[in-house]
């Protein structure tokens, strides 16, 4: 609502009130809107910049441009359209034109998402570059369909303020719901540390590819509207020049915000018409300026320039407009009746190997996690501990043997898809969801394994009630302590109703008032849920506290297992690990 008043007001101020020359210009900033809102949809969420959506853009135009040419300038404008295309092609109204673009843009958006949906960061970036050189090429080398790098003409104007209001709405609706939903929350998760979300249960492509079809669709609805307000154009219209004006718009205003978007979209537009006017030269009170040859692009570029130099998230930040205008009320926690973990709960880690290149990480380690107790595993620095956790939790297969968690093979089964079968997991160096709030992080875990109709937040909320942290859930998780971010981490894994947790040194860098605090809700957890904890740790006070059992790994290798008394006197033990502590002390 805070975003469509303004909308709503300069749409209706262009119909009535401005003169021409603004009101085509408002309606221009309209059509800048959903396209740029479809950018943001793939763009904010995933956090990859999208060189490809004035691709999207083009294919809506031409798309619609075919189905509504007019009848009378069909033959001289495309003598040598193919028949197929022939018998639905001009005279079609605007509206089967947009739904015709959607669908083709649709269609398009799934093929080339497919693959794209696996790709990360600048290789993503770098594939749609790849996408928007190929869209151009083809529509350039399609002279039949498209009149290749010739104008495109008699295409009905007929896109007015009005009419390109309710698209840009619409978009804002669709981008601003979508970035609240299950899937937006997890795609923002990843944006912030893929391995993270993967672990926490997102099907990190599966979003990607959701959030790069529907930014697609809006955007190439963008392009239906332009090409129906200019009723002429060429590939050229819809290449590098619109995509870095487009960009320019979302970066101005923050990629993470619909907010950004419509914002950076808005000054943009101003900024640009204003520059075009100085460009050849004006007078500004009474002083004669020089023409300035590419005086505009050079000033919207200064001006990205200065505004990424103060304000690296734009000029609209992270959270949008109404979420600060209006905070949301306080979640009251929801608790999972304490139903123990099932007996029958089991993690067996069977004959594991582990080699990277010539390497041996790990070789033939056995053992079980059993419910409800706490299993330390413990070795000098390089033992294998991180391995053998990333092993269990299936994000670093093993080479050799296997781990069954509840009897399934962790291997076999997709790295999202362990959660949901019973484990949940911290790292040795912390990775949050940094952007995100202290709530949201443990949602999007709590989401992965939510039951349909339950509320994922409440939920969330009583695993941060677990580790006592239930009054930060509104606070950005890069804003806490060390040790609470350690915290945070144990709540987003708990929220996963895991049956085994493995912990990767947690209590690391906490000072001793920390590690008590630590000790205690680890004890809680075991005792109230009866989860099978396995906990790597350097400290061997904790260890020796905390653990019911023991595991010792030497040079990838398991020497020892046992309970603490056993392992304080195993010779192995003594001379692999604390040995050397001692005579290093
Ligand atoms: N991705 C990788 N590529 C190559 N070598 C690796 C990789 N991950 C781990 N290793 C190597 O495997 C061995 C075991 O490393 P790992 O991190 O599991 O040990 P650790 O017991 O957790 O050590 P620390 O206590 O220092 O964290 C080390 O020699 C390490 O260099």
């Amino acid at each position: 609502m805070t975003l469509a008043l303004p909308l709503i007001a300069l749409a209706i101020a262009a119909e009535l009130i401005l003169p021409p020359a603004l009101a085509r210009l408002a309606t221009l900033f309209l059509i800048y809107v959903t396209a740029v809102v479809g950018m943001q949809i793939y763009s904010g969420n995933s956090g990859i910049i999208s060189f490809g959506h004035a691709g999207f853009m083009a294919l809506g135009a031409y798309a619609s441009a075919l189905l509504t040419i007019q009848p009378a300038v069909l033959p001289t404008s495309l003598p040598a359209l193919p028949v197929w295309l022939a018998g639905i092609a001009g005279g079609q109204s605007l509206l089967v034109g947009t739904l015709g673009a959607m669908v083709v843009v649709g269609l398009v958006a799934v093929l080339f998402g497919i693959p794209l949906s696996r790709l990360g960061g600048s290789a993503a970036s770098i594939a749609t570059l790849g996408f928007l050189v190929i869209v151009h090429v083809t529509l350039v080398a399609s002279a039949d369909i498209t009149r290749g790098s010739q104008t495109f003409f008699g295409v009905p104007r007929g896109v007015s303020a009005f009419v390109a209001l309710p698209a840009a709405l619409i978009a804002v609706a669709v981008a601003r719901i979508y970035r609240g939903t299950k899937g937006g929350l997890a795609l923002r998760a990843a944006r912030e540390d893929e391995i993270a979300a993967w672990a926490n249960g997102v099907n990190v492509s599966r979003q990607r590819f959701v959030a790069w079809v529907l930014g697609a669709i809006v955007s190439g609805t963008a392009g239906v509207l332009l090409a129906h307000f200019l009723g002429a154009f060429s590939p050229k219209d819809f290449h590098f020049n619109l995509t870095f004006l487009l960009m320019s718009m979302l970066i101005l205003g923050g990629v993470s915000t619909v907010s950004g978007a419509v914002g950076g979209t808005a000054l943009i537009v101003v900024m640009v018409d204003l520059l075009r006017r100085l460009e050849g030269g004006a007078e500004v009170f009474g002083v004669t300026l020089p023409e300035v040859f590419g005086l505009t692009d050079i000033g919207v570029g200064l001006v990205i320039l200065a505004v990424m130099y103060r304000l690296r998230d734009g000029l609209f930040g992270l959270r949008e407009v109404d979420e600060r205008l209006f905070p949301e009320p306080a979640v009251t926690a929801a608790f999972a009746p304490k139903t123990p973990a099932p007996k029958a709960a089991s993690l067996s880690v069977q004959g594991v190997g582990r080699r990277f290149a010539g390497l041996v990480a790990l070789e033939d380690v056995s053992f079980a996690v059993r419910p409800g107790l706490v299993t330390g595993l413990i070795g000098p620095n390089g033992a294998g501990k991180s391995t053998l956790i990333n092993a269990i939790s299936g994000v670093v297969p093993p080479s050799s043997g296997k781990v069954l968690l509840n009897g399934t093979d962790t291997a076999q089964i997709p790295v999202h898809e362990v959660p949901a079968n019973g484990l949940g997991r911290t790292f040795q160096n912390i990775r949050l969801f940094r952007n995100l709030t202290v709530l949201e992080n443990v949602t999007v875990a709590a989401d992965a394994v939510a039951c349909p109709g339950e509320d994922s937040r409440a939920a969330a909320m009583a695993a941060l009630t677990v580790v006592g942290m239930q009054d930060l859930a509104a606070r950005p998780a890069s804003s806490l302590p060390y040790g609470a971010q350690r915290r945070l981490e144990i709540a987003r894994a708990l929220a996963l109703r895991p049956s085994f947790l493995l912990l990767d040194e947690p209590a690391a860098g906490m000072n001793p008032a920390e590690t008590d605090a630590l000790i205690a809700v680890l004890r809680q957890i075991r005792a109230d849920h009866e989860i099978g904890l396995l906990v790597v740790e350097h400290d061997l006070k904790l260890i020796m506290r905390l653990c019911d059992h023991i595991v010792v790994l030497n040079k990838g290798q398991m020497i020892a297992e046992g309970t603490p008394e056993a392992i304080r006197a195993n010779p192995a033990v003594i001379e692999a690990y604390i040995g050397k502590r001692r005579a290093a002390a």
